[in-house]
């Protein structure tokens, strides 16, 4: 191929990895396989300039803006930065960098790399007014309501403390911040287990899941992922400090959320010590990290410096390469979740992986297996973001021992012997014997236990295993026929899994005794007895019907009060109503179809569980609204939210969740969504003010 067409090739290659990547929030290849084919592209680029086209990726930032949200213009362009993956590269920039200043000397300020989504923020008069995306780097989407759910997000920034010492203590009035947006990874593995647990596919990765979430349009969603947002830059048309580092010292002052890694080096030798430092270190961190950042410090030299189409030259971005290890896959076993999906567990030889000895490893599912091509006894390439638990990314065929052995997929199930089937669509093969595969019938236990359900969290640690060994119990309803005599005095003790150290040794590890004392028992009576009062809601999700989340729970819940009127609903009923959608309709329906699961809720029934919601229910004022729905979005002048909603109700209307072609009226208060707004106006949903509303209450 002509070098000229490895141009075009490689430009059309690189723009749709950015728009999967952007768009898409999905990842086709890894980051150092993209940055090495945007290294080809630049070189070639330099050597043939008359190939370069207009559109490509070397000379503009990778994202683009969508049409959900409205469009918002920088103040100041957001851009890229210049990585690299080795010293050499560094100590090249540090030459430059000392070569632009003439001799002049410098600082630099070395962050993390945080690993989500750049945001930028606009405060006006100490308040937070807007909040977007980088989008194509001179114009990003308004998220503005998504962000007002970050927690560490000030709203309104903290007056300097009046020590008058410097400028720096009192808020210009108009400035900008920017910062990453990302998912904690404990949120990210709570999110993923709330999703294993009601058999939704997981999410990639928390950067992924980030930006998915930030392009949500519905915030009441969005806040109930924990998003969280280091800030790492300030930008003001005013001078107000002198040095980055003042700034980030400032912005903690003002309440912004800054983490405390950064450090001021004076020397590369300083900043490749920090970089060494952090290499295995950054695994403690509660976010991803992906590399060092560099910045020179003084404000007045970065002008200096100045920018390229794509990134300031005044700093750059070290990246490690994700941390993988070459081990032996030695033995796969399949786990048996709560909906009967099967999992492969890879069972490695232990090797050190980012300061921590790896023994087992993620491979998802059978199409993971044979995309891989992966045998037993192979060498394998296990990586490790910052989940838990690693995953195998790749095969040295190269080390294939003559002895490796094709994977056979079990066609029945581990546990069970039922025969395993895949549905159309489904990465997943599943057992179907929901009812008495016994990890599926321990999971269902633990599913029922937990806070957001029955809140019976006393009977964790290895004692539902132990019920249901003794035979005490069979399904969750026989936890209500628990008496003191069955319960006191029950023991048993499990054998200790060895604990394999950094440096290989192996230990046997401890013995765990699980004991039934009096004080355990009562406290277990008591909390079954407590659990009698859950709120319905809870109850309809301890239930464990596959895809209804606590969330959807609670909306089938709001929307027909009792059991016995969701029982009673038909299938188009329940798929009509908010956020609930046919997937999860039809999983219901057919759930409270069956004669094993209807004796199952006579049971819960009959040992006094909630099963008509206790929500106040409104009286009707008139029927003026009656038919029609609504969306209300901002804040209003007669009304408080719960005001509005329930006037609604109270008329006989019906509040919807979001814009779509089934909303009515949309009441616009003051500060409005833009993207509700923007919504409606292309649906062609009429809007109404707080006046018009009014007046239709009559
Ligand atoms: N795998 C793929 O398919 C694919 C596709 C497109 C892009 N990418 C990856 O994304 C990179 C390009 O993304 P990019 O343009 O956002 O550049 P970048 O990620 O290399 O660097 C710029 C970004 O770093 C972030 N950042 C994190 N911590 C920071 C800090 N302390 N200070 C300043 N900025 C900080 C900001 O969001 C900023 O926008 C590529 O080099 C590649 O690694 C991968
Ligand atoms: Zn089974």
């Amino acid at each position: 191929m002509s070098p000229q067409d490895r141009i075009q090739e490689l430009t059309d290659q690189l723009n749709y990895y950015n728009d999967q990547y952007y768009q898409h929030s999905q990842s086709v290849v890894d980051d150092y396989t993209f940055d090495k084919l945007l290294e080809e592209l630049q070189a070639l680029e330099q050597q043939y300039p008359d190939a370069k086209r207009p559109d490509s990726p070397t000379s503009r930032v990778g994202g683009t803006i969508s049409k959900e949200f409205a469009t918002v213009y920088h103040r100041f362009p957001m851009l890229s930065l210049g990585n690299t993956y080795n010293e050499t590269d560094l100590i090249e920039f540090d030459n430059r960098v000392r070569k632009g200043l003439n001799g002049d000397g410098y600082e630099y300020i070395c962050e993390q790399k945080f690993d989500g989504v750049a945001l930028s923020m606009t405060y006006e008069n100490g308040l937070l007014v807007q909040a977007a995306t980088r989008g194509d780097g001179v114009r990003g989407d308004d998220i503005t309501h998504n962000i007002r759910t970050i927690r560490t997000m000030p709203l309104r920034v903290k007056e300097g403390r009046g020590n008058a010492t410097s400028s720096r203590s009192s808020v210009p009035p108009l400035f900008e911040v920017r910062g990453e947006g990302f998912l904690p990874l404990a949120e990210f593995e709570r999110i993923n287990k709330e999703r294993e647990d009601i058999g939704e596919p997981l999410l990639a990765n928390p950067r992924n899941a980030a930006s998915g979430t930030f392009k949500q349009q519905d915030s009441a969603a969005v806040a109930k992922r924990r998003l969280d947002c280091f800030i790492y830059s300030f930008l003001s048309d005013e001078p107000v400090f002198q040095t980055h580092e003042e700034s980030l010292i400032t912005l903690a002052e003002w309440g912004f959320n800054i983490s405390p890694t950064w450090k001021k080096c004076t020397s590369i030798d300083e900043v490749m010590a920090y970089i060494a430092e952090w290499d295995t270190k950054r695994f403690t961190l509660p976010l991803n990290t992906d590399g060092i950042v560099i910045k020179v410090n003084r404000y007045d030299q970065q002008r200096e410096l100045g920018y390229t189409a794509k990134s300031p030259r005044w700093a750059i971005a070290y990246k490690f390469k994700a941390a993988a290890a070459a081990t032996t896959l030695n033995s796969i076993t399949y786990q048996v979740g709560r909906t009967g999906a099967v999992t492969p567990v890879a069972h490695l030889s232990p090797v050190l992986l980012a300061g921590t000895v790896v023994k087992r490893a993620s491979l998802h599912n059978a199409n993971e297996i044979a995309r891989l091509g992966v045998m037993l006894g192979d060498t394998v390439f296990v990586e490790k973001g910052g989940e838990i638990i690693p995953k195998v990314t790749g095969v040295d065929l190269s080390k294939r021992p003559e002895s490796a052995r094709a994977i056979e997929y079990p066609t029945e199930c581990p546990a069970c012997g039922t025969p395993l089937v895949r549905q159309e669509g489904e990465a997943h093969f599943y057992c179907t014997n929901e009812k008495h595969c016994p990890p599926q019938r321990q999971a269902r236990f633990e599913h029922f236990i937990q806070r957001r359900a029955m809140n019976i969290e006393s009977l964790g640690e290895g004692k539902i295993e132990l019920l249901i060994e003794r035979g005490l119990v069979e399904e969750p309803a026989d936890l209500y026929d628990l008496t003191n005599e069955k319960l006191l005095g029950l023991e048993k003790t499990y054998p200790a899994t060895p604990v394999v150290h950094a440096d290989g040794t192996e230990e046997p590890g401890k013995a765990r005794t699980v004991k039934f004392g009096q004080k355990t028992v009562d406290n277990i009576l008591t909390a079954i007895d407590r659990s009698k009062s859950q709120p319905f809601g809870n109850v309809l999700f301890a239930m464990g019907i596959r895809y209804v989340g606590s969330t959807t729970a609670d909306r089938l819940v709001d929307y027909f009060g009792s059991l016995d009127a969701l029982m009673a609903a038909p299938l188009d009923t329940l798929a009509g109503v908010p956020d609930v959608g046919p997937r999860i309709a039809e999983s219901a329906f057919a759930w409270f179809q069956d004669e094993d699961n209807r004796r199952y809720v006579a049971r819960l029934r009959a040992a006094g569980l909630q099963f008509v919601s206790e929500k106040k229910v409104v009286a009707l004022e008139s029927d003026s609204l009656a038919g029609k729905t609504f969306l209300y979005t901002g804040t209003f002048t007669n009304f408080s939210r719960e005001a509005m909603e329930e006037r609604i109700a109270a008329n006989g209307g019906k509040l919807l969740s979001g814009v779509s072609k089934k909303l009515n009226f949309l009441i616009v208060g003051e500060n409005a969504g833009p993207s509700k707004v923007a919504k409606a106006q292309q649906l062609n949903v009429p809007m109404l003010s707080e006046d018009e509303f009014m007046a239709m209450l009559g």
